[in-house]
């Protein structure tokens, strides 16, 4: 090139690009392989062989501070050590060198025969630099061991968080991964029945984690719950259905009075599996479910939403047992009807919650929801954390924000001119105890529920509520989202 005179602007620009440091390396090692120019040299393979010789195989790795990406286990007969599993995009996956079976002879020029898998890990926490193993081979190595769940993962513990630290259980602590409740997950083997492991999403690390299988996590479930027993519960609920809750609550009825059709147990779905779904715009809109502590604001918000635009926006009209006044229209406020037919309608499953108060009963019916759907409007409710699950079905597809209040201090100034709903006749300005209330129901709602929340607001100021409870509702239409994989293939319907 240099030789050559007026060279043209792209031999000029090849040259350059030859001359980068990154493609020269590329050459070279190129070169260097293709002249077998590499270590370690392996002594050539003796002519006379016995045929049942084993095949050995030497691996090298370069271990630039990262971990090795695998785990060992000893068999408690032989003493042999061999790879127990091998961490989905670690050190050992990338170098797709070394595989679950494989036995390991030696580690950097040592026999460790008679070692202690402690006593291996030791000595490769030690080396420095280039890991070198001598293996044999696992001879019937399944073709693809690894179940790629393509799908995310909602977690669903009953306890806040996993981690592999807490755990006495998990073979390997530093392989381990740590999540939360809600936390989505990316599950990229499931070849073993007790431990799975996963990346979180959106995904910064290349490198999956050890997680419980679903089978061992219903086990520590168990546990938990027989050692947690005591009553979790939690307060705040709609106007008419809260008062009724309340009203039990208060007169320490041990008579049942609020009820959702869920038989929806935790124990059974450690781990929901999720999928990306886009509702289609010629498809019905998703239900909006609106779920807060009591006094938070989701009334007020949700009656702000329909206000601003009736023409999209709707509520579900409820059922009641009591009688109408004179001002009022059955279909309007609510839907008006005897108490035998309401019992007909429980007893066929039509209700998403309902709930009894001063002898009356009251509830939204899937189908008082399915009726604003059908219309082509957005259907806005608010409903009781405990309902959620019967409102996260294929049919109703919901959406549910999470209204949480702001700090105290920020509460005590908006609320300033606010009245709370109470069990008497009149409402009344709020109190500190009110605020102290609705913050300790928040925190239990959202240590219980937050797995199910798509969308959390804070309702500080109203106005800034508007907008951003607005953004929610488009972005459940019109955005991508994680839905259970059980609406877009249902296997059930109800
Ligand atoms: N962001 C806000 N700023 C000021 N006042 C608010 C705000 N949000 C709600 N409020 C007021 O707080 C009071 C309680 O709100 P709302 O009735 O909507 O509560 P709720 O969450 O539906 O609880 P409940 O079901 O117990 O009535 C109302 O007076 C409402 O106008």
């Amino acid at each position: 090139m240099r030789t050559v005179p007026n060279t043209s602007a792209e031999a000029r620009e090849l040259y350059s690009l030859l001359r980068e440091p990154h493609l020269q390396a590329l050459i070279s090692t190129h070169d260097m392989v293709a002249q077998k120019d590499y270590d370690p040299v392996l002594p050539p393979i003796p002519d006379n062989l016995p045929d049942d010789e084993e095949a050995m195989r030497i691996v090298c790795l370069v271990k630039n501070k990262q971990q090795l990406g695998a785990t060992i286990k000893r068999n408690g007969i032989t003493g042999e050590i061999f790879v127990a599993r091998v961490i989905h995009g670690g050190l050992a996956d990338r170098s797709g060198l070394l595989h679950a079976g494989d036995r390991i002879t030696e580690v950097n020029g040592y026999s460790v025969n008679g070692l202690e898998p402690e006593q291996v890990i030791e000595r490769l926490a030690r080396s420095q630099g280039t890991l070198m193993f001598k293996v044999v081979p696992i001879t019937d190595r399944p073709v693809n061991n690894q179940t790629i769940v393509s799908n995310g993962m909602f977690t669903d513990l009953p306890f806040p968080d996993y981690s592999p630290q807490q755990d006495p259980a998990i073979p390997c602590a530093e392989a381990g991964m740590d999540f939360r409740k809600g936390d989505l997950l990316e599950i990229v083997d499931q070849s073993d029945s007790l431990w799975w492991q996963a990346k979180k999403l959106p995904s910064t690390s290349a490198c999956a984690g050890l997680i419980p299988s679903t089978n061992l996590l219903r086990r520590k479930q168990k546990e938990f719950w027989c050692t947690n027993i005591e009553g979790i519960y939690l307060t705040g609920f709609r106007r008419s259905l809260r008062l009724c809750r309340r009203q039990s609550l208060n007169t320490g009825s041990s008579q049942q009075s609020f009820y959702t059709r869920s038989g929806y147990n935790a124990l059974n779905n450690p781990y929901e599996e999720v999928v990306r779904y886009q509702r289609n715009p010629q498809d019905k809109h998703r239900l909006v479910a609106l779920v807060g502590p009591s006094g938070v604001g989701v009334n007020e918000l949700r009656r702000r939403l329909i206000k601003i635009n009736p023409v999209t926006f709707q509520g579900a009209v409820p059922h009641t047992t009591r009688a109408a006044r004179s001002y009022e229209e059955s279909g309007k406020e609510y839907h008006f009807i005897n108490r035998e037919l309401f019992e007909n309608m429980v007893y066929n499953n039509r209700f998403l919650e309902y709930g009894e108060y001063k002898d009356n009963f009251y509830g939204t019916s899937r189908d008082a929801v399915k009726d604003v759907l059908n219309s082509g409007r957005i259907c806005v409710i608010d409903i009781e954390p405990h309902a959620i699950q019967s409102v996260r079905t294929h049919e109703l597809k919901a959406y549910i924000i999470y209204v949480k209040p702001p700090t105290a201090e920020r509460m005590k100034e908006t609320r300033k001119d606010a009245q709370i709903t109470t069990n008497y006749y009149d409402n009344r300005p709020f109190k500190e105890e009110d605020f102290q209330e609705m913050e300790e129901a928040a925190r239990k709602m959202e240590s219980h529920y937050c797995q199910f929340f798509d969308s959390v607001m804070v309702n500080d100021g109203l106005q800034d509520s508007c907008v951003q409870l607005l953004r929610a509702v488009r972005r459940a239409q019109d955005e991508p989202q994680w839905v259970p994989a059980s609406w877009i293939r249902p296997t059930e319907e109800f």
